[in-house]
């Protein structure tokens, strides 16, 4: 049988931990005490690692409960239920501030007190799931999802990653492919670095420089020598984003370093080995764009070696509340229990997600900015256009919402406004009198679709 869990007993009164002793090995706990906060301490740091629960009287000569839970580090080792002595519920106040989880009144009624333990190990267990779900999505190549498409490919990532071939992300704005890019460079084990460029946000003159580097004086503003992606990406991975988005002359040029695996610094003389894998990713559909000649066909076949398609987020709805709470954990931190409103999953399940997962995640940052001290809540009028009924107001409805969200409001309109007459980023962009990588900066924060 497995054995029970760990609670740490700390109470100066033998009386008391005798009483305790009994009743918890009764109910399946592995009592273990102490007569005092020094020597909880001594426990803590035993080779066996703190208890899964403390019980802690509050009331001790020498260094109080209270003083004892004070100085414990942050998070807590364990989770903390007191037992505060009669008439002292400004003490049980100020435990439960502290971070404690619950305290019960002595003596405790065994009913209360083993509701407060169980209680309080579901807390404890729910927190240490937390904390592990942020240390995942800190590890960069980490996939969050559960649903049978994004096993799937995790499977091809682990397959593909470990080769040079060079692999086509596919996929919506905001599906993660930049992340996916990340996870197969951690797969294929390179040494050298993850270099990305997004050939969409740079402009279109610059982005040769950037790619290829140049020498001093190769063009005015050259003040020094500069080694391009490419060279920084020596031994690692060059991850072309928004390849879909590079001009045709340039497209030539790096066909070129990819086949000989050169490439030249421009003002250069000389060609330099690159020993780099390519991975690039686009939202557009790039066999499409070779159709009506806005893509080499030579280039498209040589990196479509690997194509992988990230799904939008709509169609993997499995994934949704484990992004949300992975992403409720990183932006509010682990303590702060995350919660999902009745009736809203199915609204967020039937919601189109043009933004996919960046913009739930720009939806958890919003509902945890209005979130004050509570939980946070994924409601499903939290997501624009998810909500039953959301009629677009003429005129904006003052009161509910802060200046910048109304801002924001009316940008989203002004620029789908403007990608519907202008066709692409670069039309919007003209349309608009902005520069082309500033508009496409604004559709990505605002969590609007690509065109
Ligand atoms: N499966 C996932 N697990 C955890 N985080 C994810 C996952 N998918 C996407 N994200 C997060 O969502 C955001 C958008 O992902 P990412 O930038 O990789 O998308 P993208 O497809 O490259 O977007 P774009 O087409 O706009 O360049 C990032 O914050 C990323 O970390």
């Amino acid at each position: 049988m497995k054995p029970g869990p760990r609670i740490l007993l700390v109470d100066d009164d033998p009386g008391v931990l005798k009483g305790l002793r009994g009743l918890l090995s009764d109910e399946g706990f592995q009592p273990v005490e102490a007569r005092s906060a020094a020597e909880a301490s001594r426990l803590l740091d035993a080779p066996e690692g703190p208890p899964e629960l403390m019980l802690l009287d509050l009331r001790m000569p020498g260094e109080t409960g209270l003083e004892f839970l004070a100085r414990l580090p942050r998070p807590l080792p364990a989770p903390v239920v007191v037992l505060s002595g009669e008439a002292s519920p400004a003490e049980a106040v100020q435990a439960l501030k502290l971070g404690a989880t619950d305290f019960v009144e002595k003596p405790p009624s065994p009913e209360r007190l083993l509701t407060a333990l169980r209680n309080a190990l579901a807390l404890g267990a729910l927190q240490e799931e937390r904390q592990r779900l942020l240390e995942d999505l800190a590890r960069p190549g980490h996939l969050v999802g559960e649903s049978p498409a994004m096993e799937h490919l995790r499977h091809l990532i682990s397959r593909v990653g470990p080769s040079d071939a060079a692999v086509l992300i596919t996929g919506e704005t905001g599906t993660g492919k930049e992340r996916v890019a990340r996870a197969l460079h951690l797969a294929s084990g390179r040494k050298g670095r993850f270099v990305a460029i997004n050939c969409a946000a740079i402009p279109a003159t610059l982005l040769e420089s950037e790619l290829f580097g140049h020498e001093k004086g190769a063009f005015s503003g050259a003040t020094a020598r500069r080694p391009g992606r490419f060279e920084q990406a020596q031994g690692g991975t060059l991850f072309l984003d928004e390849l879909g988005d590079m001009p045709l002359e340039l497209q030539a040029k790096l066909l070129r370093a990819l086949e000989t695996k050169e490439v030249e610094r421009l003002g250069s003389t000389g060609p330099i080995a690159v020993d780099v894998r390519i991975l690039a990713a686009t939202h557009q559909d790039l066999a499409r764009a070779v159709k009506e000649g806005r893509f080499r066909q030579d280039l498209f076949f040589r990196l479509n070696v690997m194509p992988l398609a990230v799904p939008p987020l709509r169609e993997r709805p499995e994934d949704l509340l484990p992004l949300a709470r992975a992403f409720a954990a990183e932006i509010a931190g682990p303590h702060v229990p995350f919660m999902v409103a009745p009736g809203a999953e199915a609204l967020l399940r039937a919601y189109r997600w043009p933004g996919n997962v960046r913009e739930l995640r720009n939806v958890i940052e919003r509902l945890n900015l209005l979130r004050g001290d509570g939980p946070l809540t994924l409601t499903a009028d939290a997501v624009e256009g998810a909500a039953p009924q959301a009629p677009r107001a003429a005129r904006p409805t003052l009161g509910q919402k802060a200046y910048r969200e109304h801002v924001e409001d009316f940008e989203r309109e002004l620029i789908r406004a403007a990608l519907e007459e202008g066709g692409s980023i670069a039309g919007a962009a003209r349309l608009l009198q902005v520069d082309r990588g500033n508009l496409y900066r604004r559709i990505k924060a605002l969590g609007l679709p690509m065109p």
